[in-house]
């Protein structure tokens, strides 16, 4: 599915009352089997994009549209969250196959897909496990598995790693990359992560605060699996420290302000 972000504004009020602009001017596309990162300072707003997106929040101005779904018809959205979103009364199964009962899905076609989607994160023989029987990084897969259940348009992923330690975070971006290869869905993933946008996006959006916009646009003209390899290590950096480089006077900003 390609996903337009046209003219997105966002404000809030704050505590006490005044309005704050948290995004403004937001225009983008995602790509059909496009994957998007948004990085950016701590509040520059990729949350509220993305929740913007996922239709958890209205915009204040503009629009999202999704091409190819009919007027009256919601998308189908496949999200998953920093912290673990699983219901800890379910198993691993149970969890999978959410969305497809609240969507009446037969009971045969239940237990296929959530075989199938299971089987694509490695949680094979932990169907009867719940939650806090698992580690943070089987618990992030057991929910990317639960958002790919749906087959979704458009898989949202908010720091689904980053409340991991930092070799299961390695480990995991991998395995994202070997799934998504798979299903090739249109991404939007939003981190604070500079190397893990380089590694994953086909283009990286980089915001800027006060108030959030989109600073740059940057396309990682890279093969998708493998740019953890040495050939590509200066390539790697040099976008990196671009990304770097664009953020930086808005983060020292933001660290300032708390
Ligand atoms: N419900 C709300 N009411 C008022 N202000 C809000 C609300 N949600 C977000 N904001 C403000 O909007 C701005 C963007 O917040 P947001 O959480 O989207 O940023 P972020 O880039 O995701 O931050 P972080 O990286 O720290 O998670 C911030 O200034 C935040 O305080």
């Amino acid at each position: 599915m390609r996903i337009v972000i046209d003219g997105v504004e966002k404000r809030f009020k704050d505590t006490k009352g005044k309005e704050v602009t948290a995004l403004t001017n937001i225009n983008f596309v995602i790509e059909q089997q496009e994957f998007v990162v948004l990085v950016g300072p701590s509040g520059c707003g990729k949350s509220t994009l993305l929740n913007i997106v996922g239709g958890l929040l209205s915009p204040t101005e503009g629009s999202v549209y999704f091409e190819g779904i009919k007027e009256d018809k919601t998308p189908n959205l496949g999200i998953v969250f920093q912290e673990i979103a699983l219901f800890p009364w379910r198993t691993v199964y149970q969890n999978v196959v959410y969305g497809l009962e609240e969507r009446g899905v037969s009971k045969k076609e239940q237990r296929e897909i959530a075989k199938h989607y299971i089987d694509m994160v490695g949680l094979s023989g932990f169907e009867s496990a719940y939650p806090k029987q698992l580690s943070g990084g089987m618990r992030q897969r057991a929910g990317i598995a639960r958002a790919l259940a749906i087959q979704p348009d458009l898989l949202l992923m908010d720091e689904p790693f980053s409340a991991l330690d930092a070799q299961t975070r390695t480990l995991m971006q991998e395995e994202l990359l070997t799934i998504w290869n798979q299903t090739r869905l249109s991404t939007l993933y939003v981190t604070h992560n500079i190397d893990e946008a380089v590694y994953l996006a086909d283009r990286v959006i980089v915001l800027s605060r006060h108030p959030g916009q989109i600073k740059s646009i940057i396309h990682i003209d890279m093969p998708k699996i493998g740019r953890n390899q040495e050939q590509f290590r200066l390539q790697f950096d040099e976008y990196a420290d671009q990304i770097w480089q664009l953020i930086r006077h808005d983060a020292a900003e933001a660290l300032k302000e708390g």
